[in-house]
């Protein structure tokens, strides 16, 4: 090639062609380096006739600077970045940047220097100092990484690294990851799983696209039979990516891993640090990352030779991306999955309905199984009507469900509380003169953190101490909490069972792998009889002393306008409701509700999963919501209140008229100020035979907005706030 056209990652150019110098060899995909003004720009070598861009005469092309020494993005890699650029209309190199690792994994292995404690503790200490030595007790990582660690400054690290407190290592950037071993813990299925199992691994054989949807109960194995399609990908030398919800789950993973394969997998996800993520980055690029298990951003790494890509828990909403490239790593798995024609394989006990739908048309492969693993039944739900048996004034736990944690406490059984609100209360008021207690950036309340003794906003992280006195009419001890997060419910547990050991389960306790860590094997030892957490406990977990689950308020996930709201609180109840009863002895559940008769609790109560999905079928095809048909929302936002309502006018004033597609607002976004950004959105319902992306590309392409005014598309929005 003498002419090659780049995606350079630079939004506002995104595509430019250069001269290839003598003796330099590039091919499609491959990474380079070249020059833009004075400076230089990273950029893939793309297909030309697929990218379109201006036409510059051969004599004006600057030449390449360098081919950096990486694998070119495979072919099917690029066509996934096309694909995901264009559904949910994001610009190519804001996707193609999720494919690349750090500059530093690009330029090659090498070693990098990192810092640990020697051990030396001097007879004085600044009390910096004396922070740092307490802090990074273990740790090993740069000094920038070990300065955020540890909340002091780099330069208090640097003096400590001169006076001999800590030492520097060299890390072998390229060191290979021990051998995965499929034969080392070969577990013994029961027919319906081995049945599961086979097929799987009949797929990974045929490496063609096959996309299945494991619908297993709580409790059935699903890991144990995907697992074993793990284990033939191994056998065959290809990798496997297993994307998880979030990174809490991750620990629990990689012991259950380990106990299999003997070794843990390769770990990806955002907060590993800059050597971990260089090598695992160039272990997947090389092939001999074999296993990758992360958190969605691992979905558009250059796999070497991807076997089978499995999504645990594919029900969660979590695997939606809410900022940059707004895509769902759920759908998008499977078309990648197509593009590298392998098997790809959902898990869940709840799946979407999106996924059920899918399934019942013949698209997806299902594979089911019914019963929970080693005779264990499934728990017994019951409700409390919150109306008739309320709690006592000032508490938030029901009689009935004191009386049972009571029972389990004295048998020596565990129980969960379920309520899915961080601190203690979500709203703090002036007794004497009404103040609330607001975020001055967000449409939000502050939220009480006892532990903490602030009040924070959960979506900016504004935080205050919580003052003595009002800050309006300044009267003094006149501040109620208003209703309760899991921190008041501890604290009720604590009253109500003041000699049952209890863990509080959020993710501000559980913040840390070593944290989640503990909490796990203290729970599996028998060292916790009540657990009271947030949806972070609800899924992945089994401990088989839990008998009784308690919801604190299903009706807490049915306020508000989502469009998913009655799926979700089924999803996050009988998710929760699963951890009952994994073992030996059977397990309760008791759900605190004021709306008994609403249909998804009915559902859960009668453990009625069909009329549920039913119902809820029946309700998305009158409202023509997904999947019968598509939702997009047009967020419109600006610091300046007024410059963002006439960006969202200009907008509604230009929408299209389709007669399969329906524009509804702009209105005020229900979280109306984020961030101090006022925010508008507009709502698109289309039949499916609406294009829908390019419909909204010709309507928004052409606009032009004032710099302030931020425009974001999400196609197949989970967020109506
Ligand atoms: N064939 C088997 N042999 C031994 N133990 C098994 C087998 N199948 C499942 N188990 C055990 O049963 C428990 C439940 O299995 P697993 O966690 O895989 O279920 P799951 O379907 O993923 O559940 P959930 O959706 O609730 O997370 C685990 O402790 C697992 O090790
Ligand atoms: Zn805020």
């Amino acid at each position: 090639m003498k002419r090659v056209r780049l995606l350079v990652f630079n939004a506002a150019l995104g595509v430019l062609d250069y001269h290839v110098p003598d003796g330099v060899d590039v091919e499609y995909g491959s990474v380079v380096i070249a020059p833009l003004g004075p400076r230089q720009v990273l950029g893939i070598v793309w297909e030309a006739e697929r990218l379109s861009a201006q036409d510059v005469p051969e004599s004006k092309l600057r030449p390449l600077l360098e081919v950096l020494p990486v694998p070119p993005l495979p072919q099917q890699l690029r066509r996934l970045i096309e694909w995901t650029a264009d559904y949910y209309c994001a610009s190519l190199s804001s996707v193609a940047r999720m494919a690349l690792g750090s500059m530093a994994a690009l330029r090659g292995g090498g070693t990098t220097t990192e810092y640990r404690l020697t051990g030396v503790e001097p007879a004085r200490l600044t009390p910096q100092r004396a922070a740092a030595l307490d802090a990074l007790q273990g740790e090993q990582a740069s000094i920038r990484e070990l300065a955020e660690l540890a909340s002091v400054s780099e330069g208090v690290l640097r003096g400590m690294a001169g006076a001999g407190l800590l030492e520097p290592v060299a890390v072998d950037l390229d060191r290979p990851y021990p051998r995965a071993r499929p034969e080392f813990a070969v577990p013994h299925l029961s027919e319906t799983q081995k049945a599961a199992a086979d097929t799987f691994i009949a797929s990974v054989r045929e490496h063609q696209f096959a996309p299945f949807l494991l619908d297993g109960v709580t409790g059935s194995g699903k890991t144990e039979c995907y697992f074993e399609a793990v284990a033939e990908a191994l056998r065959l030398g290809r990798q496997v990516l297993v994307l998880l919800p979030e990174i809490a789950l991750t620990e629990n993973f990689l012991r259950r891993f380990e106990q299999r394969f003997g070794v843990p997998p390769v770990l990806w996800h955002s907060s590993l640090k800059s050597s971990e993520r260089r090598r695992a980055w160039r272990a997947i690029v090389s092939g001999d990352a074999q296993v990758v298990v992360g958190a969605r951003s691992a979905l558009f790494l250059p796999y070497a030779s991807l076997g089978l890509i499995v999504v645990d828990e594919a029900h969660e909403v979590s695997f939606k991306q809410d900022d940059g490239v707004r895509y769902n790593a759920r759908d998008v798995a499977v078309i990648r999955a197509k593009f590298e024609k392998i098997p790809v394989v959902l898990a869940s006990a709840t799946p979407a309905l999106e996924s059920m739908q899918l399934a019942e048309a013949g698209v997806y492969r299902k594979i089911e199984l019914p019963d929970r693993f080693g005779g264990a039944m499934l728990p017994d739900i019951r409700i409390v009507d919150l109306r008739h048996e309320p709690p006592e004034r000032g508490h938030w736990i029901a009689p009935r469900l004191v009386e049972e944690m009571k029972e389990r406490l004295a048998r020596g059984e565990q129980s969960l509380l379920f309520l899915n609100r961080r601190g203690y209360a979500p709203l703090t008021l002036c007794r004497h003169c009404g103040y609330r207690f607001q975020c001055p950036n967000c449409t939000a309340w502050l939220v009480e953190h006892r532990f903490s003794q602030r009040l924070a906003c959960h979506h900016c992280g504004h935080e205050v101490p919580v003052p003595d006195a009002c800050p309006e009419c300044g009267t003094a001890d006149c501040l109620v909490a208003c209703g309760p997060g899991v921190e008041r419910i501890a604290d009720e547990v604590a009253e109500i069972l003041p000699e049952a050991r209890t863990a509080l389960v959020t993710s501000d306790t559980m913040n840390t792998p070593e944290a989640i860590g503990e909490f796990v094997a203290k729970a599996e030892g028998g060292a916790i009889d009540v657990i009271i957490g947030t949806q972070l406990v609800t899924k992945g977990y089994h401990f088989p002393e839990l008998t009784l689950v308690g919801v604190i308020d299903a009706d807490l996930g049915l306020e508000g306008g989502d469009l998913r709201a009655a799926e979700r609180t089924y999803q996050q109840i009988a998710q929760v409701a699963g951890r009952a009863g994994r073992g030996e002895k059977p397990g309760e559940v008791l759900i605190q509700t004021r709306h008994p008769e609403a249909a998804v609790i009915a559902a859960l109560a009668n453990g009625d999963r069909d009329a549920f999905y039913a119902a809820e079928t029946e309700s998305r095809r009158d409202a023509g919501a997904p999947p019968f048909g598509r939702w997009a929302a047009i967020i419109v936002s600006s610091e300046d209140q007024a410059e963002a309502l006439a960006a969202a006018r200009a907008i509604g004033g230009t929408a299209p008229n389709l007669p399969d597609m329906l524009v509804l607002g702009p209105a005020p976004a229900p979280l109306s100020l984020l961030r101090g950004r006022h925010r508008f959105r507009l709502l698109i319902n289309a039949r499916r035979s609406a294009e829908l992306q390019k419909a909204l590309r010709d309507w928004l392409e052409p606009l032009q907005f004032p710099k302030g005014v931020r425009v974001n598309i999400d196609v197949d929005p989970y967020s109506f706030v």
